[in-house]
């Protein structure tokens, strides 16, 4: 039996390919993100982002990162417009971060690494479920945002307050009336691309919108993020850190720019 994979140097990235060879597929992500050759499309409009907090369900440690899931089975918390046409409905959030500030993104802009990126993960209602659409090439639609070291993130603190119920791998606790529209940044100018999860299956149905603009993480905050743990408890002690992907061979993909 395959050893599951994860991020150490025995089941990491650069081994995926051998239990999943999509790793080496034509659209794969995360990329490094060029602005220079990117190219402004007038056709992208501006993203059209709603969201219930009445939909937050839990947050959970996978052994992977943190999730928080929402219920999906009405389009009471979607994405519409932006690269996008019809309805998507958020499903989860989780970020990828860091041992240290100066890592941590999975999307780098011109080679530069954010120390965490958020991901909000959406599927497309086209199709039946998320199962579904999740082996479709339009059917997921992940918005990315980065962030950067600054002032405190008071809304990102309440998620970190959790963190104490779920330290170790297969933790969950009920977390309920968290509103994630409060994570995103001022400006929602985006990049955009197709690409693929950034982990096992590492399936090519991603529709990619990555944030411009950073949010704002503390020092603090981020050794926070730092003490959660990839092992459950009885294991030997793992912390979750270096949760990222590095950039994948862009293949002739154009990355357009909603902004000029
Ligand atoms: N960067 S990424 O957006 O590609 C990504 C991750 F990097 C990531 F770590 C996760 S994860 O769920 O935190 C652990 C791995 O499954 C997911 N989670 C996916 C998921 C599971 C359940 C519900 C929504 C999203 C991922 O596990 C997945 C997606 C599609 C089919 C199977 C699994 C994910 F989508
Ligand atoms: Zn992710």
């Amino acid at each position: 039996m395959a050893h599951a994979w994860g991020y150490a140097a025995n089941n990491g990235p650069d081994k995926w390919a051998a239990n999943f060879p999509i790793a080496d597929g034509p659209r794969q992500s995360p990329i490094d993100i060029v602005p220079g050759g990117a190219s402004y499309d007038s056709v992208l409009k501006p993203l059209k982002l709603k969201y219930d907090p009445s939909n937050c369900l839990e947050i959970l440690n996978n052994g992977h990162s943190f999730q928080v899931t929402f219920a999906d089975d009405s389009d009471s918390s979607t994405l519409r417009d932006g690269p996008i046409s019809g309805v998507y409905r958020l499903k989860q959030f989780h970020f990828h971060w860091g041992a240290s500030d100066d890592k941590g993104s999975e999307h780098t802009v011109a080679g530069t690494k954010y120390p965490a990126e958020l991901h909000l993960v959406h599927w497309n209602t086209k199709y039946p479920s998320f199962g579904e659409a999740a082996s479709k090439p339009d059917g997921l639609a992940v918005v990315g945002v980065f962030l950067k070291i600054g002032d405190a993130n008071a809304s990102l603190q309440k998620v970190l307050d959790a963190f104490d119920d779920i330290r170790a791998k297969g933790k969950q606790s009920s977390f309920a009336g968290f509103d994630p529209s409060t994570l995103l940044p001022g400006c929602l100018d985006y990049w955009t691309y197709d690409g693929s999860l950034t982990t096992p299956p590492l399936l090519e149905s991603v529709t990619w919108i990555v944030c411009k603009e950073p949010i704002s993480v503390s020092c603090e905050q981020m050794a926070k993020f730092r003490s959660l743990l990839f092992s459950a408890e009885g294991e030997p002690e793992c912390c979750m850190v270096d949760n990222y992907r590095p950039p994948q061979p862009l293949k002739g993909r154009p990355v357009r720019a909603s902004f000029q």
